[in-house]
C-alpha cells in the first residue's frame, strides 16, 4: 500500500527536525517530490536563464514526468526515512571488528581485504531466507554502506546460492490473520529492496549455485554477477501464484528485452548460467572447478582501486533511475501483498509444504 496522506504530512514535518543539512542534491530532490506530491507534474513555465535556483528547481520537477502524486509521496515518505535514518546513526564508519554481527547463525558477515561479504549460511535448506534473514541482511548491507570496505559481497554457503523466500515464512499467522501477515511481508519486502536500491558502492552477487525467486530478481540491482557454470536461474511466481519483486518487473525487460523477461517472469522459464549471461543478467560464468579462486583473486584485485571514484562513477551510473526503481518497488510490494492472500498463492505453499510439488 502507498503512503497516506498522513504519513506524507509527517513526513514533511520530520524534514525539518533533521540533524544534519541533507546537502543541496538531496534538498532539490525533496522539492521536487513534494511539488509532484502536491500539484502533480510540473505545469508552470520554464524561469528564464537569469533565475539560476528556480531553473534548477524547476528542472528537479519538470524531471519527474508523469509519476503519479501517489509514488511521489511514497518516494517523498521513503527518501525521509533514510535520511531520518542515517541522521540518527552514531558514527559514519563502523570498523569491521565493531560490526554488530547477525542475530542468526543463517547470516555471516565478515570483512578482509577491502571486501565485505555477506554470505547466506543455511545449506541445509539451500539458503532460503527466513524472515531473520531479510532484517539481518538489511542491517549487514546498512553497515557495510558506512564501513571501511571498497566493496561488498553477497554469496552462500554449499551447493546453492539461495533458494528464494522460506516458504514457512508464510506459515507463522500473527493474531491479526492473513491479512496482518501480507501486511508486514510486504512492508519487509520494501525495506529489503530498498536497502539494494541505494546501496552506495560497488555491489557482486557471487553465485555459487543455484538460485531461485527473489534472488534471482534482485541481481538487477547489483553492479557485477559472476556465476560457477552449475547455476541456474529460476523465478517460478506464476507457479506460486505470486507476482515479481526486487524490482525485476523493470529491470528484466530492461536487462533482457520484454519477452525474455515474460519467459523468465510469467512462465517461470528457468535459465542455465550461459543463458543467463547471454541475456545480460549475469557479467560472467566461470568453470565450478575454479570458480571460488578465480572470482576471489579478481575481486581482491579490483578492490583495491580507489574506494571513492568507485563510489562516484557508482552514484553517475545509477543515480537517475532511482527514483523510479523505489516507485516500481512499492508497486510490486502492495501487489505481492493482494497476491499472498489469493487462493493461488496459498494452495501453491501448502502444496510445496505437504511436499507434493517441487520447483
Ligand atoms: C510475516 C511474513 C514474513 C515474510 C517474509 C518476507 C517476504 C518477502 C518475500 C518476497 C517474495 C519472494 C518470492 C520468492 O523467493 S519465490 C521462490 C520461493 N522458493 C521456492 O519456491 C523454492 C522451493 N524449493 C524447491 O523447490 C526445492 O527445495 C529446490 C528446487 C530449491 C531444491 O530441491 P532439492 O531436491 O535439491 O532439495 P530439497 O527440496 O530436499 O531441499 C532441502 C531442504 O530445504 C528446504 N527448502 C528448500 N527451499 C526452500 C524454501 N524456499 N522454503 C522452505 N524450505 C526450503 C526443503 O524443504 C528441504 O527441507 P527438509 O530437508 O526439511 O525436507
Amino acid at each position: 500500500m502507498l503512503a497516506s496522506q498522513k504519513d506524507f504530512n509527517n513526513a514533511v514535518s520530520q524534514v525539518k527536525l533533521l540533524k544534519e543539512d541533507p546537502g543541496n542534491e538531496v534538498k532539490l530532490k525533496l522539492y521536487a517530490l513534494y511539488k509532484q506530491a502536491t500539484e502533480g507534474p510540473c505545469n508552470v513555465p520554464k524561469p528564464g536563464m537569469l533565475g539560476f535556483i528556480n531553473k534548477t528547481k524547476w528542472d528537479a520537477w519538470n524531471a519527474l514526468g508523469s509519476l503519479s502524486k501517489e509514488a511521489a509521496r511514497q518516494n517523498y515518505v521513503d527518501l525521509v526515512s533514510r535520511l531520518s535514518a542515517s541522521s540518527e546513526s552514531p558514527s559514519p564508519e563502523a570498523p569491521a571488528a565493531d560490526r554488530k554481527q547477525p542475530e542468526s547463525d543463517s547470516l555471516v558477515v565478515t570483512s578482509e581485504d577491502g571486501i565485505t561479504t555477506i554470505r547466506l549460511n543455511r545449506p541445509a535448506k539451500k539458503n532460503a531466507l527466513t524472515t531473520q534473514m531479510y532484517r539481518d541482511i538489511i542491517a549487514a548491507l546498512q553497515a557495510a554502506s558506512k564501513d571501511e570496505s571498497a566493496i561488498t559481497v553477497l554469496t552462500g554457503s554449499g551447493d546453492y546460492y539461495c533458494s528464494g523466500n522460506d516458504l514457512t515464512n508464510f506459515t507463522h499467522l500473527p493474531a491479526g490473520g492473513l491479512e496482518e501477515m501480507a501486511r508486514s511481508a510486504a512492508a519487509l519486502l520494501r525495506d529489503f529492496v530498498n536497502c539494494f536500491i541505494d546501496f552506495p558502492k560497488p555491489l557482486v552477487a557471487v553465485v555459487n549455485g543455484p538460485a531461485v525467486g527473489i534472488s534471482v530478481t534482485i541481481l538487477g540491482l547489483f553492479d557485477v554477477v559472476y556465476a560457477t557454470d552449475r547455476a541456474s536461474f529460476h523465478t517460478p511466481f506464476s507457479h506460486l501464484g505470486q507476482s515479481p519483486e526486487g524490482c525485476s518487473s523493470y529491470t528484466f525487460p530492461k536487462i533482457m528485452g520484454s519477452s525474455k523477461a515474460a519467459e523468465m517472469l510469467l512462465f517461470g522459464k528457468k535459465l542455465t548460467a550461459q543463458e543467463a549471461c547471454a541475456q545480460g543478467l549475469v557479467t560472467e560464468v566461470f568453470p565450478d572447478g575454479t570458480f571460488q579462486k578465480e572470482v576471489w583473486a579478481r575481486l581482491k584485485a579490483y578492490s583495491k582501486l580507489p574506494p571513492n571514484a568507485m563510489r562516484i562513477s557508482k552514484q553517475i551510473i545509477r543515480n537517475r533511475e532511482k527514483e523510479k526503481l523505489h516507485a516500481v518497488n512499492a508497486e510490486e510490494s502492495s501487489v505481492l501483498r493482494e497476491r499472498w492472500q489469493s487462493d493461488e498463492c496459498m494452495n501453491a505453499i501448502a502444496s510445496f509444504l505437504s511436499r507434493k510439488v517441487k520447483l
